[in-house]
């Protein structure tokens, strides 16, 4: 009889791992993949800088899970009836951002992106560095993020690692059955919350470091490449 594999989850950053960085084009072979293995009885859900509302409606047309971690953790939007769970705090993001347009000399301005609930994204226009420093000398409770895509405010202990941790909550799923794909500073904390994960070509070399699996594609041929490295293990 053979052995039912366990429901696997997976964790798929939207940009640069599934699409092109910054064109927001989605690799419909990759796509097509996620949606077999949903329909073989997997979790599929995203987890992304991008607000929680476009990755609960790419689950929707990709006929994946419905739930999608956006804003790098900090909103989670789930359901039959759309129901957002919000994590972060907007307002603690948004007084960092406003001391922050005070404190620089380089221009800081907000990306035109799809409205935010717990976090602010900002064109990536000066040194990230600098401007953590800033914050944390004035005690603010935020974190800076560059996602090779944007940069993000989000409040402190908010990153994809904690809200993945609150999906499989939700999703009544462990860590140990979940698989994570990424390629960027923001999937750091998410790789180093789940064990099993594959970093495209594209990636940045922190992110290979810790990447159980690094692919010799980008984007969403490289998410082909390590989902096929696997299945044969444990998919
Ligand atoms: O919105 C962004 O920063 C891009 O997001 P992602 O690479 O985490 O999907
Ligand atoms: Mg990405």
């Amino acid at each position: 009889m053979e052995k039912t594999l366990a429901k696997k989850v997976l964790a798929v950053d939207i940009d640069g791992t599934i699409t092109l960085n910054g064109f927001g084009k989605i690799h419909l072979q990759a796509l097509e993949k996620l949606r077999n293995l949903k329909n073989d009885g997997h979790h599929v859900i995203f987890v992304t800088g991008r607000s929680s509302i476009e990755a609960y409606f790419l689950s929707i047309f990709g006929g994946l899970t419905l739930l999608g971690v956006g804003e790098n953790g900090g909103c989670i939007t789930h359901g039959e009836i759309m129901t957002h769970k919000m994590i972060g705090d907007k307002n603690e993001c948004q007084n960092a951002f406003s001391y922050l347009k005070k404190s620089l000399d380089e221009p800081i301005k907000e990306k035109p992106v799809f409205p935010r609930l717990t976090e602010v994204v900002l064109d990536r226009t000066f040194d990230i560095k600098n401007a953590q420093a800033i914050l944390d000398e004035e005690g603010f409770n935020v974190g800076l993020f560059d996602s090779g895509y944007a940069y993000h405010i989000n409040s402190r202990g908010v990153d994809k690692g904690s809200g993945l941790i609150k999906a499989l909550e939700m999703l009544n799923a462990d860590l140990e059955d979940t698989i994570a794909l990424g390629d960027s500073e923001t999937d750091v904390p998410m790789f180093r919350t789940v064990k099993n994960n594959i970093a495209v070509n594209n990636s940045i070399p922190e992110l290979k470091e810790i990447a159980k699996i690094v692919t010799t594609k980008n984007s969403g041929e490289g998410l082909l490449e390590g989902l096929s490295m696997i299945s044969d293990q444990f998919l």
